[in-house]
């Protein structure tokens, strides 16, 4: 059966910005709300510039192609605000993510499977390519989809006791370019390749050691704060200039991608319609 093996919105474009009231509150950190479609919740921290992209997607924060949208737009919003960093989390309390929701995938519909992917190219291009500091706090579970998300940012901070990684290899799933790309811009080539072809799930301890998270957190506050911490390495740091260093180190791999985008696609489609792809789906759903 699909990852059981792991362990066991609309499309509003209105921004509903809402500032905290009670901010007068000595020592109480002001933050401005953007209530983007609550799919994908967006803080930003009035004292330090720092946005907080939480996903919002109960139980488990599964992909479908409205979250993946809402993903997307918090993106845009991020940029568009000039945060002096964004730090990704997820709302619910063991889970970062369980990547993409397998109701997206069974019985697809080719064309919403094909915008499904070029969204998630977008997010990619807009998180990995971004020029602001960016970290992950993994407050639990992030196999798939959602490990990749946590990749592209340029620090991670998870939780004892959880699990990340992507398995597809087990499912017999070839990895798209852009998750081999990203994994291989956070750990060697040879350690990405082998990740990848087993189809590892990392513990966190394990994770800490391959070096595809930066530290253990005790709980989902402290990976919170770790994150923070991180982010304000670049207070100091002229903006500018730090972001056009990153872009041009990630360069290479966007330019890449940007050439095989309908490649990338047309193989997304194909592994995902593959009939024994679709066993697994309907395993999994228990059709
Ligand atoms: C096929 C072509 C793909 C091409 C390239 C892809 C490359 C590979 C990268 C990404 C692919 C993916 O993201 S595929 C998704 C992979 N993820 C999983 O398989 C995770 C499965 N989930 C789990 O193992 C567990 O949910 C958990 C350990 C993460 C959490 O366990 P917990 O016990 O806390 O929760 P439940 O398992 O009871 O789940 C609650 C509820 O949610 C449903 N659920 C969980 N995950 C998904 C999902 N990914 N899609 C849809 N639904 C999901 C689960 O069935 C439960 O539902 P019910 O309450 O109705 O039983």
């Amino acid at each position: 059966m699909l990852l059981r093996q792991f362990t066991r919105a609309p499309n509003n474009m209105n921004l509903i910005r809402r500032i905290a009231t009670n901010a007068i509150l000595k020592n109480q950190t002001v933050t401005t709300n953007i209530d983007y479609n609550q799919l994908v919740l967006v803080d930003v921290n009035d004292k330090n510039g720092y946005a907080t992209v939480t996903l919002n997607r109960p139980p488990v924060n599964s992909f479908n192609l409205e979250l993946m949208m809402a993903l997307s737009r918090a993106l845009d919003q991020v940029e568009r605000n000039n945060s002096r960093g964004m730090i990704l989390t997820s709302i619910i309390p063991n889970i970062f993510s369980t990547g993409f929701d397998i109701r997206e995938l069974y019985q697809a519909d080719e064309r919403r499977l094909r915008e499904f992917w070029s969204v998630l190219q977008d997010c990619w291009f807009k998180l990995y390519g971004s020029t602001y500091p960016t970290a992950a706090s993994i407050n639990g579970h992030n196999p798939a989809a959602g490990c990749f998300f946590a990749l592209c940012c340029e620090y991670r901070a998870m939780v004892r006791n959880s699990k990340l990684g992507i398995s597809g290899a087990r499912l017999g799933i070839s990895i798209p370019l852009p998750m081999i790309y990203t994994m291989r811009s956070v750990i060697s080539t040879r350690q990405t390749e082998l990740a990848l072809t087993t189809g590892t799930l990392f513990t966190s301890d394990d994770a800490l050691k391959v070096g595809l998270i930066d530290d253990i957190a005790t709980d989902r506050s402290d990976a919170f704060a770790k994150c923070e911490a991180f982010l304000d390495r670049f207070k100091d740091i002229p903006p500018v200039s730090r972001g056009y260093t990153k872009r041009s180190v990630r360069q290479k791999d966007m330019e890449e991608i940007a050439a095989n985008r309908q490649r990338d696609t047309d193989e997304f489609v194909r592994a995902v319609l593959n009939p024994e792809a679709q066993s697994s789906f309907a395993a999994f759903l228990g059709k």
